[in-house]
């Protein structure tokens, strides 16, 4: 299989990639792409199997490059899911001081989780968006960067020959990302008891009542939401579409019958796939929604009808 991810070299995706790999040679041959949108297109342009690409921090919520190009074109399909705890450094050329830093460049979602340390110890420093926090890592290594140092993965630091003038400068120390690997739909892994479905979820028009009508279909059957996030469709001011993960898999009874619920109310559901969850959590059902009762009640109705 091909990999790709939203490199390049240093990247938390790349350290997400390495992880659901767990193979060098495999993690040497994989693609880096500059953006999170390209690498998502490399899979639709069939240059690559899977892409790894970051979808949610704990601190940060969801990444909105991501979301939206989930959302929009041919539908993709998330395989698993990868955990990765994020700490930072702020890295520099040799003979870079603290005290003369003036720019900083990182990735907008990590400067968001350094805010608190940079308004202490560089309350004057500008901030200098880049394509990643190793693409700054990188810019810098290159030379001609528009800034003077980077925040960015110790690994970043490392592979671009960085001094770190500052460790774990991340406001919160228990900061974790969600990565998903993404591929074209095709088979969707089997159910292991602990896995997550993702949606996204586009209403007819707006009315009152609207989104508990979509929430309802889950409360109805028992389904526990891990996420929930209201994105803009883009179509006009005031439209948007749903993006969810769910405690489940499409292959159970209970999810089976919320996506047909979800279908009969909604103008469209996408379904981004079924996967096993990262921390291996089992989801908890209640008795009244498992396989079995749905099985005994489908059985009832069938005497019924007969
Ligand atoms: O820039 C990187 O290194 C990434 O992998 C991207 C990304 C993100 O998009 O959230 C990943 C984790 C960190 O929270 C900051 C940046």
């Amino acid at each position: 299989m091909r990999h790709g991810y939203f490199g390049p070299r240093g990247t938390f995706t790349q350290m997400a990639l390495a992880r659901w790999l767990g193979d060098d040679d495999a993690l040497a041959a994989a693609t880096a792409y500059a953006t999170v949108p390209a690498a998502l297109e490399g899979v639709r342009a069939g240059e690559v199997d899977a892409v790894m690409v970051p979808i949610e921090n704990s601190v940060e919520g969801g990444v909105s490059a991501t979301l939206d190009a989930l959302n929009s074109a041919d539908p993709l399909a998330i395989q698993g899911e990868v955990l990765v705890p994020i700490t930072f450094v702020l890295a520099a050329p040799g003979g870079v001081e603290l005290a003369s830093v003036r720019t900083v460049g990182t990735h907008s979602h990590a400067w968001s989780q350094v805010r608190g340390w940079m308004a202490r110890e560089l309350p004057e420093a500008a901030y200098v968006p880049t394509l990643s926090t190793a693409a700054a890592a990188e810019g810098l290594a290159e030379g001609g960067a528009t800034y003077d140092v980077a925040v960015c993965a110790p690994l970043a630091a490392e592979v671009f020959g960085l001094d770190v003038l500052a460790d774990d400068i991340g406001d919160n120390r228990s900061a974790v990302t969600r990565f998903v690997l993404v591929g074209r739909p095709g088979q969707v892994p089997e159910p292991t008891g602990a896995d997550k479905t993702t949606l996204v979820l586009y209403q007819h028009e707006d009315h009152p009542g609207g989104l508990l009508e979509l929430l309802e279909q889950f409360a109805a059957r028992g389904i526990n939401l891990s996420r929930l996030e209201s994105r803009p469709t883009g179509a006009a001011m005031g439209s948007y579409c749903f993006s969810v993960d769910v405690d489940g898999h499409l292959a159970e009874e209970r999810v089976g019958e919320a996506l047909v619920g979800l279908r009969r109310v909604c103008a469209d559901v996408r379904f981004l796939g079924s996967y096993p969850r990262a921390d291996a959590r089992r989801a908890q059902v209640p008795a009244t929604a498992d396989d079995a009762a749905y099985a005994d009640a489908r059985a009832w109705l069938r005497s019924l009808r007969t």
